[in-house]
């Protein structure tokens, strides 16, 4: 039974039977179309390019909606020149512009083009899903093309429409449009599977795309933690991003994305390895900022610099919570400083690197003068910048630490256990729990930290939280013994940079191992899959992303750049529609050349399940409660009819 209060406010938007009965019907449509495409997609590591490319192409499903409605009347060369247009639209028209003649003509047949790929990924929603994803200012004219009834007449008619538009001079900007519209309807739902920031150049604009997009949800990755971090003003979690993209020579970001000051670090790293060749701290150049070029001998200074920051600081918060258990993460007090050799847990090696200017030996952890003041103004930094703000707000409105999405649970990097695969015990801020709860009672940590930190510790303190969740050995979102950050800076012996994954990455190749997972979320181990991230999947080693009898999925495929020698491809999209699940396989993402062109590879589609029926809508969350929706808007009706209600 419905209560009447609730049909009270129903009666406010469906005030008689007619209504009532009006938007049942439209439910009901709804419930009976096939279910929308699901894409999913994590490990980004700032590859915006290729990250943007991934969705304008539907990773694959426009290229094959060209051949389908193009195959037999276009060549290879138009056809291909139609997916680049709906690729990249801005770099085609510029190219277009200087090579055809007739500008105008080639504007009017693209538009014809389109509006067939158009009809082709609309075909299966309904006309009022379609009318609210177009842009306003062309939506009547799309709904025109689109909608059309007139069969004789047809041709005609969109002649005209098609001519007005590119008499008017518009024509650019509305092919520009019109394929923005094409690919965002080919993907009906994103999930982002973690890790956007570090290593690849600009993650800021895969944010900035994203607060856009009509459907997103992420999972925190490891590497988002730690920026969410950094946005509480949390030290370690600041010197910790600061050191990665500095070593990847991200100025471009840091300084003009987000805005963050780098000039007194710059100064102070001059001022204390003048002379210091830092040969060890080289940033890895993947790509080169245009605004803002910094020489590779300055970054080394900075980098080298921010990393001894990092040490310190992360030291202090080691001693701070020795209920993280991280005290064998304190290297600086096993530094032999006479000898130049470092005391670690498979003995003592030799630094390659042994001047520390700025380290104290009877106090290590300790912060000079100067180095205080640089950390107090990147604190300031990242605290004012507003687009970071802003990035971080977004990950936290559209994002948790797991989700589950039409009987699917996607997280980033494992679920503790130990190794007979029982959910391990991990005890965080005084409390302990396993499995879901450890995640639900995280989730709910995470949350505070940001927006209700601790006002009476020091700045940043609830962020500290994060920086255990980027490099802890109980986090689900590191999955690691141990980061070993200092080895890789200061010891040239490569045994010592190995990090232990935990038993879960083992464990995963069982099939009961992913079905517990699946019951302790609550989930249907029959039909239901888990989608993991944070891995690379050496493809190229004959791994396969598909684990435990096909019930989890790894989709990290290397789209980072720095990663794809190790997984030989460059990134997954796995894909969910209405007819079955696959997994997309990414050849690297070929940038534009200096002539306009540029060279696009489809990518290879392995279907991983076929479902048994076409999927609707009526089968999904959405589904759900849309048929809760009709249930209440019959006992409506039922009200009005019985006079329970009063019609108006
Ligand atoms: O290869 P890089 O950029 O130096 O980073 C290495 C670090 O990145 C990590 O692999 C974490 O990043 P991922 O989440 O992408 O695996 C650490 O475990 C490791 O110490
Ligand atoms: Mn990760």
């Amino acid at each position: 039974m419905i209560d009447q209060q609730l049909l009270r406010h129903l009666s406010k938007k469906y005030p008689n039977v007619k209504a009532a009965t009006e938007e049942i019907v439209n439910l009901n449509a709804i419930l009976s179309l096939p279910k929308g495409t699901e894409y999913f997609l994590s490990d980004l590591h700032g590859e915006h390019e290729a990250f943007i490319h991934m969705l304008k192409s539907a990773s694959g499903v426009i290229r094959s909606k060209v051949e389908e409605i193009f195959g037999p009347e276009l060549t290879r060369d138009e056809r291909d020149a139609l997916a680049a247009l709906i690729y990249n639209a801005e770099a085609e028209i510029k190219r277009r512009k200087k090579s055809e003649e007739d500008f105008g003509k080639w504007c009017k047949m693209s538009i014809f083009r389109l509006v067939l790929i158009f009809k082709s990924v609309t075909n299966k929603y309904t006309r009022s899903k379609v009318r609210k994803r177009l842009p306003k200012e062309y939506a009547y004219v799309l709904d025109e093309l689109l909608h059309t009834s007139d069969e004789a007449n047809k041709g005609n008619y969109y002649g005209q429409i098609i001519a007005t538009i590119v008499e008017c001079g518009i024509a650019e900007d509305f092919i520009i449009s019109f394929t923005d519209v094409i690919s965002s309807l080919a993907v009906d739902k994103l999930h982002i599977i973690g890790d956007i920031w570090d290593r690849g150049s600009h993650p800021d604009a895969i944010m900035d795309y994203l607060m856009g997009h009509h459907d997103v949800d992420f999972q925190w990755g490891n590497h988002d933690i730690v920026w969410m971090g950094a946005a509480t003003g949390n030290w370690a979690c600041i010197t910790n991003v600061l050191r990665m993209n500095i070593s990847y020579n991200n100025f471009d970001m840091l300084e003009i994305g987000y805005g963050i000051n780098l000039r007194p670090l710059a100064i102070m790293a001059e001022k204390i390895y003048g002379d210091d060749p830092c040969e060890f701290f080289m940033p890895k150049r993947l790509e080169e900022n245009k605004f803002d070029p910094i020489d590779d001998m300055l970054a080394a200074k900075m980098n080298k610099a921010i990393s001894i920051c990092q040490f310190k600081v992360e030291g202090q918060r080691i001693k701070a919570h020795p209920e993280y258990g991280l005290e064998n993460r304190l290297l600086l007090d096993k530094i032999n400083f006479d000898k130049g050799t470092v005391m670690l847990r498979d003995g003592e090696f030799p630094l390659r690197d042994a001047n520390f200017p700025t380290v104290n030996p009877n106090n290590p952890y300790e912060l000079t003068e100067d180095e205080r003041n640089v950390l107090n103004a990147l604190e300031a930094s990242f605290l004012q910048s507003e687009k970071l703000q802003a990035h971080i707000k977004f990950m936290y409105s559209h994002g948790a630490l797991y989700t589950i999405v039409n009987g699917n649970l996607m997280y980033h990097g494992c679920i503790p256990m130990d190794e007979d695969g029982n959910f391990e015990n991990c005890t965080v801020n005084g409390i302990t729990a396993s499995g879901k709860a450890y995640m639900d009672y995280l989730d709910t940590q995470l949350r505070n930290a940001y927006f209700n930190p601790d006002e009476s510790e020091e700045t940043g303190r609830s962020g500290d939280l994060m920086w255990y969740l980027w490099l802890g050995s109980k986090s689900p979102l590191f999955g690691k013994d141990q980061m070993t950050t200092f080895e890789r800076c200061f010891v040239a012996d490569k045994r010592t940079h190995k990090e232990y994954t935990v038993s879960y990455y083992k464990l995963i190749n069982r099939k009961d191992i992913c079905e517990k997972i699946l019951t302790e979320f609550g989930l249907d181990p029959k039909t239901s899959i888990i989608l993991n991230g944070h891995v690379p999947v050496k493809i190229k080693d004959g791994e396969s992303p598909v684990k435990g009898g096909g019930k989890l999925i790894v989709i990290d495929g290397g789209m980072s750049k720095a990663y794809q020698k190790q997984t030989g491809i460059a990134g997954y999209t796995f894909i969910f529609n209405s007819r079955y699940m696959a997994l997309a396989e990414h050849k690297p993402y070929s940038p534009l050349k200096k002539d306009g062109t540029q060279e696009f590879h489809t990518p290879a589609i392995r279907t991983v399940r076929t479902l048994q029926k076409r999927m609707l809508i009526k089968d999904t969350d959405l589904g759900e409660e849309l048929q809760q929706e009709v249930r209440e808007l019959k006992e409506l009706v039922k009200a009005y009819r019985t006079g329970k209600l009063k019609e108006r």
